[in-house]
């Protein structure tokens, strides 16, 4: 089922976007600082409080379907998420199996194993380093099994090593058929990984489509007014910067 912003604005963030995403593809969102990109994401999850337009889940929109059922097929992770109690890790990831009021052992067990985790599963969230920090909450996200993944820069704090495992993690969720959408800064991954790019400038969607296309040297002039050059092979290219 698609998930489309239908000409939303919030003031000052967002200025009449509209864009559909695919299920069963890795879509990343990509722009300066400030464009928007963190508002659009939580926009999906019904996360913002919009000034007009409307999200829509299929034909039904996000507003009237429960939260709880909301909550079950939109995973969203936000950006620089905290950590309100000091639990073990596994209880961490347990909490995302809270939509479902169930416990899940299993399901749990494939979100640490997913982001290599399995480890430190007894370990008090208190004492994980920040990329470990950050993988554990995006796990919590993971065990919910949601349709639609929400992320915004889940692998910012993350080692390339890492970086990789959970790309693709999340290539092999979009093959099940989960909506994958990622907050990108870093326009290489976003180019290599994603099958879809959406770019926003100053809240508003200026380019959308295939990586080639919307990360073209001549968009990323005009949106982050830098001068780069795109290198290397499809799916392995490198921006460099004049
Ligand atoms: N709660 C808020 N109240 C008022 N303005 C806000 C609020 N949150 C964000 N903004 C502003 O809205 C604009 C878009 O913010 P948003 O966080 O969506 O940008 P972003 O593209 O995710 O940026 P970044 O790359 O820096 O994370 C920014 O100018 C920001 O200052």
């Amino acid at each position: 089922m698609q998930l489309a912003a239908r000409d939303i604005t919030v003031e000052g963030r967002l200025n009449g976007v509209s864009a559909t995403f695919q299920p069963g593809t890795i879509t990343a969102i990509c722009g300066p600082n400030g464009a928007g990109k963190s508002t659009l994401l939580s926009a999906l999850a019904n996360l913002a409080a919009l000034d007009a337009g409307q999200v829509l889940l299929g034909d039904t929109a996000l507003t009237a379907i429960a939260p709880q059922m909301r909550a079950q097929r939109i995973g969203f992770l936000p950006q620089d998420g905290q950590i309100a109690w000091d639990v073990a890790v596994r209880s961490l990831v347990a909490l995302g199996r809270m939509p479902f009021r169930d416990e899940a052992p299993d399901k749990v067990a494939r979100a640490l194993a997913a982001l290599d985790l399995t480890a430190f599963a007894d370990r008090p969230v208190s004492t994980l380093s920040g990329g470990e920090k950050a993988r554990a909450l995006l796990a919590r996200v993971l065990a919910g099994e949601p349709e639609w993944l929400l992320a915004d820069e889940p692998l910012a704090a993350l080692d390339i090593g890492h970086q990789l495992t959970l790309l693709r993690h999340l290539r092999a969720e979009a093959a099940r058929g989960t909506g994958v959408v990622l907050v990108l800064h870093d326009l290489a991954l976003a180019m290599n990984h994603a099958d879809h790019v959406m770019v926003l400038g100053e809240g508003r969607l200026a380019a959308s489509g295939a990586p080639a296309h919307a990360l073209s040297e001549a968009i990323i002039a005009k949106v982050w007014g830098v001068s780069a050059k795109w290198i290397g092979e499809a799916g392995g290219r490198a921006l460099i910067m004049e």
